[in-house]
Order: C-alpha cells, then structure tokens, then sequence
C-alpha cells in the first residue's frame, strides 16, 4: 500500500514536493542510519556420488584470498529475496533447480570478512551430484570434494560447513531428507551407504532394511540394478508423495541417529 501511494505521488510530483508532503503525511521514504553493510550468502552443496558424502567448493581464481579454497557464495541484490539469491547462486554453479535448499544460520562477526562488513545468510543444498551441470561447475572451478579431504577454507566458512553438517545429521534423523542425495532409482543398500555417509557410522543391513520398508517410501520399479557386482539388487524409487508428508509432518525417521 505504502509503496502504491508513493509510486502515484511521485509521479505527479517533484522530488522537493514530495519531501514536503512526506514530511507533512509522515511517509518515510528512508532510513537515515549511515552504515554500509553488505549482504552476501554462501552455499554449502552436499552431494553424494554412491561412495562418498562430498562438498562442492570452489578454488578461487578471484580476490580476495585468491588461489584458496572456498564455498560457493555472491552478494544480496538490491531487488532480490534472500531465498531466490540463494538459488541463483545454487543455479549459477551447478545448473540445478528444485533442490532441497534451507536456511541455515546468519553469520555476522564484525571481522569475519576482512574486506568489508559483510554479513552472510548461509544456506546449505542436497543435491544429485548425476544432475549437475558439468560445464556450469568448471566454469566456476568448483570441485566436489570428499568431507574427509576438506580443505581449509577462507574466512568462517569453515564454520559454517561444521554447522550445516550437524544440521544435516539431526535433520535426516528425523525427517526423509537423505533421499535428495539419491538418484532417481536406487537400491536400498545405496541409501544405506547414504544415511552410513551423513553419520560416519556402520549400520545393521536388515535393520535399515526393515525400516526403510516400513516407511512406504519406497516403490519398487520391477527392474534390477544391473550395475551391481552382485545384479540382484531391487530398484526402487521415492514415493513423492508420502515423503512430502514425511518432510512437513514430525516424525522419528532414524531416532537412533540422532544420538550419533
Ligand atoms: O563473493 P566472494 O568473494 O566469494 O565473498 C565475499 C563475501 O561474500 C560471501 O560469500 C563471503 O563469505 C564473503 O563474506
């Protein structure tokens, strides 16, 4: 509404009239505070690629702290929401749209950017590493790297890494989350070495089995994963449906895990 009526006015008004008026009618037009601080998001992009649970950084071929490693990340556009700035940099290097992508936290140490006053919103992604845009990820010099053989990172973003991490481990405990990581068909011991990857921890085949079953997440396609040593494993895929339910309702999906 406020933006409606000073749309009109300053239509049919001069800058200096429109003061006035704004003066008179107590219309802020803005803020008078003198600071310059600059937004900027960083993205955490985890992927798995059937063996690894792995980390999409970029080396960087710009200032500052060129020729070190970093996460993937870009300023706050003046006519841009945060959530759709975080997907354009999500898109920007992968190619990918329609992942799982959620706020993770502010961080806004006065000297965590030595440039400037930075204060970044740190999103992190789950991604299916298959999908990606290989020519977009080059482009950037992005490399998906194993969380074993991280690299020390620029500024607190190895901090923030830490924390997406233990926010990934609590949040696939309790909700369906670790199948955005699986491509479109798998086998459930695939998602066994997904959720074994997110926690660094050995789990009980038949136990995982009975549990992932029980769930009805799973559809079986009726085909075999051919590429197996063994050819025997069933395919299935997500039941998009109940995990929708399983991502907005609370339930325990591994409670076990949690405690990890
Ligand atoms: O865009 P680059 O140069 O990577 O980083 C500049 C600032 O924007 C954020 O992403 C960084 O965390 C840093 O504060």
């Amino acid at each position: 509404m406020f933006i409606a009526v000073k749309g009109l006015l300053t239509l049919f008004l001069q800058e200096r009239q429109y003061h006035v008026l704004s003066t008179c009618y107590n219309l802020m037009i803005h803020y008078t505070h003198p600071n310059r601080i600059l937004v900027a998001l960083d993205c955490i992009i985890f992927g798995y690629d059937g063996e690894e649970l792995k980390l999409l950084l970029i080396k960087r071929n710009f200032d500052p702290e060129q020729g070190k490693w970093s996460l993937m990340g870009g300023f706050l556009k003046e006519e841009e929401d945060l959530e759709a700035a975080a997907q354009r940099i999500l898109y920007d290097l992968t190619g990918l749209t329609n992942t799982y992508l959620e706020q993770l936290q502010t961080f806004g140490a006065v000297n965590r950017d030595p440039v400037e006053r930075t204060i970044s919103v740190v999103y992190y992604a789950l991604v299916n590493i298959q999908d990606q845009d290989v020519n977009a990820i080059r482009t950037h010099n992005a490399y998906w790297i194993g969380l074993n053989e991280k690299p020390a990172l620029i500024f607190d973003h190895n901090a923030m890494v830490e924390q997406a991490l233990n926010r990934l481990r609590y949040k696939a405990a309790l909700h369906a989350i670790g199948f955005e990581l699986m491509p479109e068909k798998f086998t459930i011991p695939q998602l066994q070495r997904v959720y074994e990857a997110i926690y660094t921890k050995q789990l009980d085949r038949r136990n995982f089995s009975r549990k992932i079953l029980s769930t009805d997440l799973l559809i079986g396609t009726g085909e075999k994963d051919t590429t197996s040593v063994t050819k025997k494993g069933q395919l299935y895929r997500l039941n998009a449906e109940k995990y929708q339910q399983y991502l907005t309702d609370y339930v325990s999906f591994f409670p076990e895990l949690t405690l990890a």
